[in-house]
């Protein structure tokens, strides 16, 4: 199946000059595992893209955390996904649950995003998740099915797209999801895929978690069989976030 284990870092709308300086010292120090087992990508606010893209490790990617849904032009404030593949940034983060509940991005328009993204060279960490409300209510896959469809009604080629399960009750709040209850939605999600789009795209698609990993859970969290990685929100600005990247190893002795 080959899908290779992912770790993104999100730093959201945190950091200084000097804060960005020295978590990218921190990564480009560290020793972790080569390139075949592991792809890591930082995704820095927007106005220190180009600051990491120059001093980051080359063996690392960089990854927007946004970008607007279709050509560029008047829209005020907005970065258009033209201007990422200008500046020579391979990924971008869509439909993070920060955007669809403070933003109120909603499915269709994280869906256009996604498809205008792809279709212009970009690599798409696309991310989905149900709020505490929706689990317990047990609807959490008719959520994430329903966000996933808004994408793959749009898409026809998922080589460049990772989906990123993110339960919004564990997002910043240290509440992780159980490796058994990551594990179902993914397994849920490769279904639903496998059902819906193709058995190639369930078996090579990267279903990534996140949601209060640390250097503490990471490891039993990458030993679930549809668990191909991480997206990383607190943690990923602290030196423990080289320990999350070198969980890449349960997978690859496993
Ligand atoms: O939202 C997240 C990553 O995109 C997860 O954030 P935390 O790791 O801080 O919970």
């Amino acid at each position: 199946m080959g899908r290779k284990f992912f770790v993104g870092g999100n730093w959201k709308c945190n950091g200084t000059t000097d804060e960005v300086k020295k978590i990218v010292t921190t990564l480009n120090e560290a020793e972790v595992p080569s390139e075949d087992v592991v792809e890591v990508v930082v995704s820095p606010p927007f106005v220190f893209l180009t600051l990491v893209k120059g001093l980051l490790r080359s063996d690392f990617n960089i990854a927007a955390q946004n970008c607007w849904v279709r050509k560029g032009g008047a829209f005020t404030g907005e970065v258009s996904a033209e201007m990422l593949v200008n500046l020579g940034i391979p990924y971008v983060i869509l439909g993070h649950s920060e955007r669809r509940q403070l933003l109120r991005e909603a499915n269709d328009f994280v869906g256009d995003k996604v498809a205008y993204a792809l279709s212009q060279g970009l690599k798409v960490i696309a991310c989905v998740g149900e709020t505490l409300e929706q689990r317990e209510s047990g609807s959490t896959m008719d959520v994430v099915a329903a966000q996933t469809k808004a994408i793959a009604d749009r898409i026809s080629d998922w080589t460049n797209v990772v989906v990123a399960y993110e339960p919004v009750w564990a997002i910043g709040t240290g509440k992780v999801a159980t490796p058994a209850q990551a594990q179902e939605v993914h397994c849920g999600l490769r279904k639903w895929l496998h059902a819906n789009v193709s058995a190639e795209v369930a078996a090579s698609t990267r279903i990534i978690y996140g949601g209060s990993v640390s250097g503490a859970n990471c490891k039993e969290l990458a030993a679930q069989p549809d668990v191909d990685g991480f997206l990383v929100g607190g943690a990923s600005l602290k030196p423990e976030f080289v320990d999350i990247i070198k969980s890449a190893t349960v997978k690859s002795s496993a």
